[in-house]
């Protein structure tokens, strides 16, 4: 038997509740190992949030100096240099690397970089460069992520087709992307590759984009994509898929349509990390979907063994998972902090960005809650006026007989930032009246939400 290494904390995969909870307590002065397979921070830094919104930035700048002449300055034959584009991502990427890497350092957690399997409770064996390690820790902790599925659609696995990791990473414009999955990723990176240059097809199997949203977004999504050309297609069920991805691929449906393409993306959902690592040897119970099975404490079913962000099925956002690390680092503290009832915002960035806090009205409809509406379309809102961005609206939804807000959506100009401020004025329990009548500056995208809730009756 290998030589057991002994620490006070083990965290199991480096994402960003794992990062997090291995420097504050290598701070506090524990003996804190992270087994980490390669992506130094984790995926939001490497292969997800960051590159992406890398890409969508050289889009954006791509997208504008198209439409410059708008604005009164002339520029003559736009064109796009992929390669560029991802030698930027490349270095936003590198650059954050390497202030984790400084970070780790500084708090004197080791991080061991290698491939980890559960061998017994609490005991991990980790395939380094140099051999295989077995660590051991007081108290275990799993952020091992999610990988993007690929659905079991025939003929699919065979295209080869890229997921995220690839796309972002592309040197060459595709000719047409193909894209199966009108999610987050699908409509993000296909609006993207759209800027950039490339013929883009969304296939989507439900009827409409954004489907837990309410049908006004989704429709107002539809038409924001459509207006710039990605060819989207809904309700693609019983497809199947011929070719290769990167050089000619087919997707067909049962119901006859046909979609060529150079490339075909995969945004169809997430699958957890969880098979093939010993999660039976570790007592560690998985939920039906494949997920770590956990409590409002992150707890798992083995003894001093938690399991935090997407693995455990906590919603798939980095501030989700930063807030598990908060979860878990209360019980180091004797605290009680649990995920019930935790408000998680998020925002897509397709452009413009699309951002919802609390509910929406079909959720409210849902659980029988009564609720007025005020709804403002972003045309009226003079800053989007003077941005010339004035696609889409806030909506926001107040309790019928009482003046709490229980949600905002927005499809707009700087809609993550304006919900942030709704966000505040909901978690510090104040009235929508304080949005109706506090004083915004002159002419801010935020000070919209006066008007918004102007109209709440
Ligand atoms: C394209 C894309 C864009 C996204 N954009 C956003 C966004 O804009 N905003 C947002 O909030 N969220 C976004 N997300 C989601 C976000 O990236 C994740 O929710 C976030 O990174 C949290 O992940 P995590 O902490 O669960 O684990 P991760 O960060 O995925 O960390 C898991 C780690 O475990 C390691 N690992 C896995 N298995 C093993 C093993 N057996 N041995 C050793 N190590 C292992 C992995 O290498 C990885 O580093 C995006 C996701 C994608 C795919
Ligand atoms: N801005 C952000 O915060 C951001 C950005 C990207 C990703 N993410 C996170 O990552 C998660 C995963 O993103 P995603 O886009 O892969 O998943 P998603 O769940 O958002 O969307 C997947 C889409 O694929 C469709 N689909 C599934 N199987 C299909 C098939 N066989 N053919 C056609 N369509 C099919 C689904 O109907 C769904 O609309 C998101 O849920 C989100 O939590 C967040």
């Amino acid at each position: 038997m290998a030589r057991v290494e002994s620490f006070d904390i083990l965290v199991f995969g480096g994402g960003k509740a794992g990062k997090t909870l291995a420097m504050d307590q290598a701070k506090a002065g524990k003996r804190v190992a992270v087994v980490e397979a390669g992506l130094i921070g984790g995926s939001c830094i490497n292969i997800a949030c960051i590159p992406s919104k890398t890409l969508i930035r050289s889009a954006e700048v791509a997208h504008a100096t198209r439409r410059a002449a708008e604005f009164g300055t002339h520029a003559d034959n736009v064109r796009t240099s992929l390669d560029l584009v991802r030698n930027r991502t490349a270095s936003v990427v590198a650059e954050m690397v390497a202030f984790n890497q400084s970070g780790f350092d500084a708090s004197g957690f080791e991080l061991v970089i290698g491939w980890g399997r559960f061998v017994s409770p609490k005991t991990i064996a980790v395939e380094t460069g140099n051999g295989v390690r077995t660590l051991t820790g007081d108290k275990v902790y799993i952020n091992l992520g999610t990988t993007a599925a690929v659905p079991d659609v025939p003929g699919l696995a065979n295209a080869d087709p890229i997921t995220h990791v690839e796309a972002l990473q592309l040197g060459d414009m595709p000719r047409h992307l193909l894209v199966l999955g009108g999610g987050y990723i699908g409509m993000e990176l296909g609006q993207a590759f759209r800027r950039l240059g490339a013929d883009v097809t969304i296939i989507e199997s439900g009827e409409r984009l954004a489907p837990r949203e309410d049908e006004d977004v989704s429709s107002a999504l539809l038409d924001v994509l459509q207006g710039e050309g990605v060819n989207i297609a809904l309700n693609c069920n019983g497809t199947t898929v011929t070719g290769k991805s990167g050089q000619s691929v087919s997707v067909k449906t049962a119901d006859g349509r046909h979609f060529e393409g150079s490339h075909l993306l995969v945004a169809a959902g997430r699958r957890p990390r969880t098979e093939g690592i010993g999660l039976e040897l570790a007592g560690v119970e998985l939920d039906t979907r494949g997920f770590i099975k956990v409590d409002e404490h992150l707890r798992t079913t083995a003894q001093d063994v938690w399991a935090m962000g997407e693995v455990a099925g906590t919603p798939m956002f980095t501030h989700a998972s930063l807030d598990d690390y908060r979860i878990v680092a209360s019980q180091l503290k004797g605290g009680s902090r649990t995920t019930q009832g935790r408000i998680i915002p998020y925002c897509v960035f397709i452009d413009p960005e699309f951002a919802r806090v609390g509910l929406n009205e079909s959720e409210a409809r849902s659980r029988g809650i009564e609720y007025r509406t005020a709804r403002l379309p972003m045309d009226v809102v003079p800053r989007a006026r003077t941005l010339s961005q004035r696609k889409g609206f806030m909506k926001a939804l107040v309790a019928k007989d009482s003046d709490k807000i229980l949600g905002f959506s927005m499809l707009g100009v700087n809609a993550g930032e304006v919900m942030s401020v709704v966000q505040m004025t909901m978690l510090g329990e104040l009235p929508f009246t304080v949005l109706r009548d506090g004083i915004f500056a002159h002419p801010t995208i935020t000070e919209g939400l006066n008007m918004l809730f102007g109209n709440v009756k």
